[in-house]
């Protein structure tokens, strides 16, 4: 590895939570991350454990019910959440940028692809001319290998591949330092999926920009990022260099499940060995540690004691198995 590079996306302690008649859903809780110029991070975790909440909280895209209770979100240094709502829309895509699972939604129906770049390019840079716009829209759709013609088209008539490739653009357009992918494939099916991950990956070695990238896909994201964040019940209980992902590693209980749930082939025959039990109630989370009740480690203390973050190796870590090794101070 090179030299360490400027943090773009420094969380601390981040706590968020959903307000609901029936009292607060602790949707994301003391998460800490930081994510380095030009660097992949992967989140991964199961459905509900708070990875679209923390992507849309450090966009500030949070909607109304859901509130940040505590901590901090800084982005190239600027405090996200200190922004009044005018900085905030041109800090928006042009410093952090989001692209969503579903292309069709990002996407205006009614509107070429040409003018929704143009529109995006000029909302933020206002001093460029109608020509310069366009041409950088021309530059984008060769970046994201679609042909120019397709400036003129709706995105209806486009492909689903295609469609997200556009979005893609768009979300680059203003050279971010920071795109957060919220599931960027899963609504394409198995081959598109393949060439847009390797279209991301290209891109982003080219224009270099750091990226979040949210998965469910546990072995997807361990290709394309170099470290992953394993989300549970809203909290990042291991973070790991991707290389280190084996189950020839020591992991925290819930990762060592996440990747013997992973399809391994055999001459004979595919096993999979899943999870056993559900996740947490997000209003009412057990005490100590929310992953005992389906950890086959776990210890009386796991039931009684929150396990602080340690460092073991690379990894961090929040499990009683590992204490003992050095307590994190700095992530
Ligand atoms: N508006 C809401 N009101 C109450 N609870 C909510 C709301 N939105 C999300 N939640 C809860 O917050 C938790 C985290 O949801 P979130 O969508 O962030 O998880 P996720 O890991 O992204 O899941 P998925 O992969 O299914 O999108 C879930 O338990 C979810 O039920």
């Amino acid at each position: 590895m090179g030299e360490v590079q400027e943090p773009v996306l420094e969380i601390e302690d981040l706590s968020v939570a959903y307000v609901t008649n029936a009292g607060l859903v602790h949707a994301v809780s003391d998460v800490n991350l930081t994510v380095r110029r030009g660097e992949i991070v992967g989140l991964v975790g199961e459905s509900g454990s708070g990875k679209s909440t923390m992507a849309y909280a450090i966009m500030r895209l949070l909607r109304g019910d859901a509130v940040v209770t505590k901590g901090r979100v800084r982005v190239l240094g600027q405090d996200v959440y200190a922004l009044s709502e005018k900085e905030l829309r041109s800090f928006r895509w042009s410093k952090m940028s989001m692209v969503f699972q579903s292309a069709m939604s990002a996407l205006n129906p009614v509107m070429t692809v040409e003018t929704q770049i143009i529109d995006t390019l000029l909302a933020h840079r206002p001093d460029l001319s109608r020509a310069q716009a366009r041409e950088r829209a021309q530059e984008l759709l060769d970046l994201v290998r679609i042909d120019r013609k397709h400036l003129n088209s709706y995105p209806h008539e486009l492909s689903g591949g295609m469609r997200q490739r556009v979005v893609i653009a768009i979300a680059i357009a203003l050279n971010p330092a920071l795109v957060i992918m919220d599931e960027p494939t899963t609504a394409l099916d198995v081959v598109v999926q393949r060439s847009i991950l390797d279209e991301i990956r290209r891109i982003q070695a080219q224009v270099g920009f750091a990226i979040l990238f949210v998965s469910h896909d546990f072995s997807l994201v361990a290709e394309l990022a170099s470290r992953v964040a394993i989300m549970y019940a809203g909290r990042i209980v291991e973070l790991t260099p991707s290389h280190l992902l084996h189950l020839s590693e020591r992991h925290h209980p819930y990762t060592e499940g996440l990747l013997k749930a992973i399809p391994q082939l055999t001459a004979e025959e595919v096993t999979i060995q899943g999870i056993g039990g559900y996740p947490p109630d997000l209003q009412d989370l057990p005490p100590g540690c929310a992953f005992h009740p389906r950890c086959p480690y776990a210890m009386d203390i796991c039931t009684r004691v929150r396990p602080a973050q340690v460092q073991a190796g690379e990894k961090l870590l929040e499990c009683h198995l590992f204490q003992g090794a050095e307590v994190n101070t700095h992530v």
